[in-house]
């Protein structure tokens, strides 16, 4: 690649580059920095030298990353306050938060990977960027390699967005499309993408939706100039989710994906707000979606002007989430040679946060029933007391092996209705004297 058009006004001064950890994304990050370091110096105008990495031990094997290991270190609150820009991919909330802002205090721009930090804490740490006039960039936070934070923070700034909703956790789409597909056990699948590099340190923050949550509070944050925490995300993940749910979905031409959907909406009380939520959801077999396989991630935006986009690609793994560091990177790098900072923060609208009672979608239901005259039109009833229309109806007996009594399974499909009405006919259902077990309740999006 050709240099000579670039000329950095810094001269031949290099731009110091600090890495906070070296794990799956750190080691890829370390390995791009110096295989690509020609190539970023024409991009950015500037050559980019790596002045440390912070690892929790110094004395470990790391001959897959190709550095000095004179560079390891693991004084990390010392390295900060030598860079120009931090690049924090150790994970947590502390020490990472606090590294974070000294660094910036140092007047370091950073970039960062830490979904987890930044919607449990990002306030803190866009006001620290504010006050040092650097920039906090992390488009890795949320799906990968995916392009999707800048071009909801820039090119869609004109447009009011109006839904996000997509398949976000790499973790938990590559679980739950091995189970469709192969039939392949829970526990075994996540130790599976544990061995991947795609789950968190804890795999419970993939299964339990805590870091779709958090991506959910990000993208919600972005697409509504609104802050939104990760604990204002109502959340349910795919460790309740069994075989029987996904052949369920199966007999329905759908599959089950663990969704976050983001929506400006009306509340039942006609507040004006935002909601996000993180569930478990059937979708048909015919949606976008329905074809993300493996640990991909996609996201549909809808905005009023643009219409649908959609956004597709690896959401997980060491060398896609580095690609997203390093366009980060080079972008920030950019800035310091210009002498600028990019867009922060915009939160202005401040909307509130709609209770989940109040979002509406469709629902599968499945119960088993007493198989006797008069047992429908009494579910039925309990469907109209709530106020939720009932799309379809298909029933099958089963007989139990051991007792030999026949019990009706009632599949029910939903027309759209909110939670809180829903929530209020289970509660019904399962205090009918004819309804023997709710089996199960899962909602069915994308129609
Ligand atoms: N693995 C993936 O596919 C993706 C990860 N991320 C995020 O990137 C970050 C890093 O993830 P991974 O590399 O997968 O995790 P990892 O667990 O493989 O790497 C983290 C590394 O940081 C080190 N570390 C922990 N505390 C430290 C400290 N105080 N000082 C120095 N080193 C320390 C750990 O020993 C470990 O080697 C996390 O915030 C994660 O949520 C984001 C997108 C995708
Ligand atoms: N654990 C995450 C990694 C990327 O954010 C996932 O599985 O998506
Ligand atoms: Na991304």
């Amino acid at each position: 690649m050709s240099m000579s058009e670039h000329t950095n006004p810094l001269g031949d001064k290099p731009i110091r580059v600090a890495l906070l950890g070296c794990g799956v994304v750190g080691s890829s990050v370390a390995r791009m920095l110096v295989e690509s370091a020609d190539d970023l110096r024409a991009r950015i105008g500037a050559p980019v030298e790596l002045v440390g990495i912070a690892v929790r031990r110094v004395g470990k094997d790391r001959s897959d990353v190709p550095v000095d290991p004179a560079l390891f270190t693991t004084d990390a609150e010392d390295l900060v306050t030598r860079a120009d820009i931090v690049v924090e991919v150790v994970g947590g909330i502390d020490p990472a938060r606090g590294l974070l802002l000294k660094a910036m205090e140092s007047g370091a721009s950073v970039v960062t990977a830490n979904k987890a930090l930044l919607a449990e804490d990002g306030p803190t740490l866009y006001a620290a960027a504010d006050a040092a006039g650097v920039d906090l960039y992390y488009e890795a936070a949320v799906a990968g390699a995916i392009p999707i934070l800048r071009p909801m923070r820039e090119s869609l700034a004109g447009d009011d967005v109006t839904k996000v909703l997509g398949i976000v956790n790499g973790t938990t789409n590559f679980v739950l499309d091995k189970m469709d597909t192969t039939g392949a056990g829970f526990e075994e699948t996540v130790a599976q993408a544990q061995a991947l590099g795609y789950a968190e340190a804890d795999p419970t923050a993939d299964v339990e939706g805590f870091d779709a949550a958090a991506k959910a509070a990000l993208l919600a944050s972005l697409a509504f100039h609104t802050r939104v925490k990760g604990a204002d995300v109502f959340r349910e993940g795919i460790s309740d989710v069994t075989a029987a749910d996904i052949a369920a979905a199966k007999a329905m031409d759908h599959v089950v994906k663990l969704l976050a959907i983001c929506e400006r909406t009306t509340g039942q009380n006609g507040t004006s707000g935002v909601s996000v939520r993180v569930h478990p959801a059937m979708i048909a077999r015919t949606h976008p979606l329905a074809s993300v396989r493996d640990a991909y991630n996609a996201v549909f935006v809808e905005a009023s002007a643009a219409g649908q986009l959609m956004f597709y690609g690896r959401g997980a793994g060491g060398d896609p989430t580095a690609l997203a560091v390093l366009g980060d990177l080079v972008a920030v790098a950019r800035h310091i040679v210009a002498g600028g900072r990019g867009p922060g923060e915009s939160a202005y609208a401040d909307l509130p946060i709609l209770d989940v009672g109040d979002s509406v979608t469709r629902y599968h239901i499945s119960l088993d029933v007493e198989d006797r005259p008069g047992v429908l039109a009494q579910v039925a009833q309990a469907f109209a007391d709530t106020g939720v229309s009932i799309e379809t109806v298909r029933q099958h007996i089963r007989t139990n092996s051991s007792s030999g009594e026949a019990r009706a399974n009632l599949v029910i499909v939903t027309h759209a209705a909110t939670e809180a009405a829903l929530a209020a006919t289970v509660d019904a259902l399962a205090a009918s004297e004819v309804v023997a077990e709710v089996v199960s309740v899962m909602r069915v999006e994308g129609a």
